[in-house]
């Protein structure tokens, strides 16, 4: 009996594949060794990297080498699991869609890791040769990154027209498109599962092209009901919405597809519209087919405007060109004798586009159609060979959709956290700030005290809870933090300073660490306070006579092994800013936590910021020290992190529109479909301290991307900033380093820290997230602004809900179907030299 691995490797080694795969696990991987290859390729596992074909909206895929045993190519797809942007933007498009009874689902299902979850759920199950194969997923939880293995399809999608709309495929090959479509969507079907987006760019081409498979499950719906419907088994009153097997299926009131495909029962804000069921892709296969035959897509709006799409797809009758394909036959019309040659296309085009659901045709009644039997020998063999009756049934349970990613869980004890921190420690050293976290001092025993477990989960409680406290006017921000803050210092400051005046470092105070060494800080990283007074640390901390004093026992305490940063005034803060106390006129701190620090912290703080000047080079660090006001911008920098990767993410707000329609204003399907106005532009501003500040100073430094970036951080802060092209690349992946590393997750990284240049960040495509995240140099910085961050958690969840959110046009997915560079030397002999490559330019 054949393995699921040798069925694995019949498939890709290119043979015809069988009507249906065997069954066969995903594999579902947790560990994750990065390094590269001898000729400095990425490479993850087993998965070497080659080139990237396609661009999503959530991600990019990539071929890559399968360096065990097959050694062939796969398509590795790299998403961002978590991305509060999205988030944040499907939210406000929920808001301005019709409501259902069934919203809070509708709610629920909208998250961006559900989608993902989801589509792996769905992927998971599905064995067709016309679908195409999910292998494996790796769940890099220490980056928040999955990449999803699949069956690379090396033809890339298909191609439907040339730059003058006019068809590029002959009508047989749209025979042949159609009918391997209606194989795997009857098998989608049967499963229960609707794809919701079919259209030609979800169609993907094997290497040979011979054979055509579905991929993209993104917006699919896998409904019992259907199923139970499909498989004659259940009695589904599918026109009645108040039927309760049909509440799995509030997430199909949604909006979801491509607009120039979508049926009209589909469609929003259509009173009275029929129920979604899998005749929606039935549909949209019609408007494939049509695509593939004329060049053009059958429903256009003149205006561009979306509901005018609508309106068009609900009311309008499409019509053909007088010839179909490049070959030009001739259609005979909208509706030809019998007679003619072309009458049998156009009949079944009318029957894919009917509007009313009931009269549409069913997909096993369209694969009996002659036009596809036309050139099959023995048909009914073929047609009881395809038939999905004859495989078992997948499902997709609510638990399996909500466990995609993970198979383990965690549960956490300070001494499995020790352990697990102390396995992730051993090629990133900052991780140790971690595990210093697990200790508090004890003022009484004058030493340090390890944390149980339960002390740790109460402190990540109340965390929690503060996060979770609901805001509204009198919910103290940010910026009232700090004035609290400085008042403290103002207060405390008349009992005296332990500041040496013969020294440019700085003692820090006595107190809780009185028995500590005194910690130096570097003249650099006081040079800024030069203008209060001098090498003085704490300027907020001193009273009217000029003396400091150290911080209240309660104050330190909260701000244990908090990081040093540097905060400065934008140059453009609003007038609202001025009036702040850590405005420079008012003669606030600049280092208002530095005092707090423990020695090591302050070290690895200077470590750090070292590595920031060696960056960005030391003459533009000086001028940005010439040149700081004052306000802290290091919220605005966390902030921006948590954002993810907000320049492609903002460019690629939605998956609605195709790159491949015509006709249709980006903007108008945006607001349109319940979007938003553009408001503002977010920036990918840098994260961290120094690199922050930097940024925002450095206005005039030339842009990575094409128009300036404005960063609105609520309504009080207003920093214009333009991005250094090497931060762009370099810090999109800092903002991953906001979520907490799962300790369950072993990940191994044997990048050497010197392997990668600089030259390599900057040669990196801005878009690039793949295996980028694993760089060892990256994570010690991740590691350093995570620990950072912790403390303005609150603070930068309450930015968050003021923060105004920019949309742009949407860029649609690139897709390049390239020819894979050669492996490597090893890969080449194993290979004997034959490695498959894929070529674009037949269409
Ligand atoms: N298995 C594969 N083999 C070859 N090319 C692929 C494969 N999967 C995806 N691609 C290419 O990569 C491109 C991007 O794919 P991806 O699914 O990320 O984007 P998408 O279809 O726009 O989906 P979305 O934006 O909704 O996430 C596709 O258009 C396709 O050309």
């Amino acid at each position: 009996m054949a393995t699921n691995q040798d069925s694995l490797d019949t498939a890709l080694a290119g043979e015809p594949a069988q009507p249906f795969d065997p069954p066969g696990s995903v594999r579902m991987t947790q560990e994750l060794h990065f390094r590269y290859s001898d000729d400095r390729r990425p490479r993850v596992n087993q998965y070497l990297r080659s080139h990237r074909v396609g661009k999503g909206q959530h991600g990019e895929v990539w071929v890559c080498w399968d360096l065990s045993s097959n050694r062939r190519e796969v398509a590795i797809k790299a998403v961002k699991r978590n991305n509060p942007r999205a988030e944040k933007m499907n939210l406000l498009r929920r808001r301005n869609l019709p409501t259902s009874p069934h919203t809070p689902l509708t709610d629920k299902l909208g998250s961006l890791e559900q989608k993902i979850r989801k589509e792996i759920a769905i992927m998971k199950k599905c064995r067709h040769g016309h679908i195409v194969r999910l292998l494996e997923v790796i769940d890099d939880k220490l980056n928040d990154r999955i990449y999803m293995v699949m069956e690379y399809l090396g033809g890339g999608e298909i191609k439907w027209r040339n730059e003058h709309n006019q068809p590029i495929l002959q009508v047989d090959q749209c025979q042949r498109i159609c009918r391997d479509v209606i194989l795997g969507l009857e098998y989608l079907h049967y499963q229960g599962i609707i794809h919701r987006d079919i259209k030609p760019a979800n169609l993907l081409w094997t290497a040979d092209r011979q054979m055509v498979k579905i991929t993209d499950f993104g917006v699919s719906h896998f409904s019992y009901a259907q199923r139970l419907a499909a498989a004659g088994r259940g009695q589904v009153a599918l026109d009645d919405p108040n039927d309760p097997i049909l509440l799995d299926d509030s997430d199909l009131s949604k909006r979801a597809g491509t607009p120039p495909f979508l049926a009209p029962e589909g469609l929003p804000a259509i009173p009275h519209r029929q129920p979604i069921t899998k005749a929606i892709d039935v549909w949209a296969l019609g408007v494939t087919l049509y695509c593939l035959l004329f060049g053009h897509i059958p429903f256009r709006a003149p205006d561009s405007s979306e509901y005018v799409l609508y309106h068009v797809i609900c009311n309008s009758d499409w019509e053909p060109d007088e010839y179909m394909g490049s070959d030009r036959k001739s259609t005979g019309g909208r509706r030809p004798h019998k007679s003619h040659p072309g009458c049998i296309v156009m009949s079944l085009l009318d029957k894919f586009l009917q509007k009313d659901v009931r009269k549409r045709i069913t997909l096993d009644d369209a694969k009996r159609y002659a036009w596809f039997l036309g050139d099959i020998p023995n048909s009914d063999e073929w047609l009881s060979q395809t038939s999905p009756s004859k495989i078992d049934m997948v499902m997709v349970t609510e638990n399996e959709t909500r466990t995609a990613m993970t198979t383990a869980r965690f549960t956490w004890g300070w001494q499995k956290r020790l352990t697990n921190l102390l396995e992730m420690t051993t090629t990133t050293p900052l991780v140790f700030i971690r595990i210093l976290e697990s200790f508090q001092w004890d003022a009484t025993k004058a030493r340090l005290r390890v944390l149980t477990g339960p002390e740790i989960s109460e402190k990540a409680k109340k965390r929690t809870v503060r996060s979770a406290i609901p805001r509204d006017d009198s919910t103290p921000n940010i910026d009232r933090r700090r004035e609290k803050s400085i008042e403290r210092w103002a207060r405390s400051a008349a009992n005296g300073s332990s500041r040496d005046p013969n020294t440019n470092s700085t003692r820090l105070a006595a107190g809780r660490r009185s028995s500590d060494t005194p910690v130096e800080i570097h003249p650099q990283y006081i040079a800024n306070s030069s203008r209060s007074t001098g090498s003085q640390t704490r300027p907020s901390s001193r009273g009217k006579d000029g003396s400091s004093t150290p911080l209240p026992d309660d104050a330190r305490s909260r701000h244990r092994f908090s990081l040093t940063s540097v905060w400065r005034h934008s140059s453009q803060k609003t007038a609202s800013q001025a009036s702040s106390p850590l405005d420079s006129s008012s003669g606030a701190s600049i280092f208002q936590e530095d005092a707090l620090k423990p020695g090591p912290s302050i070290d690895i703080m200077a470590r750090r910021s070292d590595e920031v000047l060696r960056h960005h080079g030391k003459e533009e660090y000086s001028r940005s020290v010439h040149h700081n006001h004052g306000v802290g911008v290091l919220t605005a920098a966390r902030r921006a992190s948590s954002w993810g990767e907000p320049m492609n993410y903002v460019e690629d707000v939605t998956s609605l529109n195709s790159g491949e329609q015509d006709g249709i204003d980006d903007d108008a399907m945006f607001l349109g479909a319940g979007g938003v106005e553009p408001t503002t532009l977010v920036s990918n501003l840098p994260l961290g301290l120094n690199q922050a500040t930097e940024a925002i100073n450095h206005t005039s430094t030339g842009l990575r991307h094409p128009q300036p970036e404005r960063l609105h951080l609520g309504p009080s802060v207003h920093i214009c900033c333009d991005i250094p092209p090497h931060d762009s690349a370099l810090n999109r992946h800092h903002r991953s380093a906001t979520t907490s590393p799962s300790p369950l997750h072993h990940v191994a990284y044997e990048s050497d820290l010197n392997q990668t240049s600089e030259e390599e960040y900057e040669s990196l495509d801005s878009d690039s997230s793949f295996f980028r995240d694993t760089r060892g140099r990256e994570h010690e910085r991740e590691v350093f602004r995570a620990n950072a961050s912790q403390m303005y958690k609150e603070d930068e969840e309450s930015d968050e809900e003021t923060s105004p959110i920019e949309f742009k046009r949407r860029r649609p997915s690139v897709s390049v179907t390239a020819a894979s560079p050669p492996p490597p030397t090893p890969l080449l002999d194993l290979e004997n030299g034959n490695i498959r490559v894929a070529h674009c330019n037949g269409y």
